[in-house]
């Protein structure tokens, strides 16, 4: 495939100070090369996997996709321009503070800035992890995944497929519109919810163990409102996960046991079963509606809806 992974996010934000706290003492991320504009977070061997910067308001700035080489770099570049997407290559300074060899710089349909880059810089030093955890699950399936909101599904996606080439793994028609989409055996490394605002939704970061995921939680619970999507478990890439509100305002989902999909025979479905197979309760909901919300998935739980449990040791 043309892009091969997610590799970065940016976040611009006013309270760098608090995501100096937040990635390195509950989600485990190492803080490096940290000066007065903010600094890079590491989560494997790469030089950077979140870019913090500094900045007047708080928001995700960039979204960066890995291709194999400047040949595909060419190749995005041109799909685009002939589209009618504005495209430009990154400065030799843009290069150096995301920490790769070459990136192109474009907008989406509704202005999401996304960033096309390949020869990322391994770190000086090996990664030292923020808190006491097995590590990131990283490698060929990148970063993680991003999740997307949006006004309208039918502006926004065929950017997307059309002209990037993301493939559909699954979606669900209820109770929003949501469609999930891969790169490369992670079961999406993007998705899209139609919810009437454009907008970020989460970064997902899988992490080795489950252990890593639970002393997470039990770290976030010490904070007032930081749990903002309470230990569930995704009825589509079976990972299990709590969300974290950001010192930004976006959630970072924190997670383990993804499932692998093979790209090559995958065939995508509709989800009929609702989002988890159980928990991921949304604590912004009042009682009446998260026991709604409850009911109908204990239902689904009552027709034997399961995913595999497995081991690894
Ligand atoms: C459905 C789903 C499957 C796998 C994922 O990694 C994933 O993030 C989701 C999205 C979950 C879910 C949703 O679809 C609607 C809005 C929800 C309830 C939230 O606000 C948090 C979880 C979101
Ligand atoms: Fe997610």
């Amino acid at each position: 495939m043309l892009l091969r992974s997610l590799g970065y996010i940016a976040v611009a934000t006013r309270d760098d100070a608090g995501w100096a706290e937040f990635a390195p003492g509950l989600l485990g991320m190492e803080v490096a090369d940290r000066d007065s504009r903010g600094f890079a977070l590491r989560t494997d061997a790469r030089a950077g996997r979140v870019f913090v910067e500094r900045g007047e308001a708080d928001r995700v700035a960039a979204m960066g996709w890995e291709v194999a080489d400047v040949a595909a770099l060419g190749i995005v570049a041109a799909r685009l321009s002939n589209a009618g997407y504005p495209v430009r290559a990154g400065t030799a300074l843009e290069a150096e503070q995301r920490r790769v060899a070459a990136l192109l710089i474009a907008q989406d349909p509704v202005g999401n800035r996304v960033e096309f880059f390949h020869g990322a810089a391994e770190g000086a030093a090996p990664f030292l992890p923020g808190r006491a955890i097995s590590g990131f699950r990283t490698g060929s399936l990148g970063l993680g995944h991003v999740v997307l909101t949006a006004r309208s599904l039918d502006t926004l996606l065929p950017f997307y497929t059309d002209l990037l080439g993301f493939r559909l793994s699954d979606y669900a028609l209820r109770p929003f519109k949501a469609y999930f989409f891969h790169l490369n055996s992670r079961h999406h490394s993007f998705a899209a919810i139609e919810t009437g605002v454009d907008g970020f939704h989460h970064l997902m970061v899988e992490l080795e163990s489950l252990d890593d995921v639970g002393q997470g939680y039990d770290l976030a619970q010490l904070e007032e409102r930081r749990v903002a999507v309470t230990l569930g478990r995704h009825s589509n890439d079976h990972m299990t996960s709590f969300y974290a509100r950001t010192p930004s305002g976006f959630m970072i989902e924190y997670g383990w046991g993804g499932r692998s999909i093979d790209p090559a025979t995958w065939e995508p479905f509709e989800c009929v079963d609702g989002p988890s197979l159980w928990g991921h309760e949304r604590s912004w909901l009042d009682a009446e509606t998260r026991a709604e919300a409850l009911r109908l998935r204990l239902g689904a739980a009552a027709r034997g809806m399961r995913a595999p449990d497995f081991v690894r040791d």
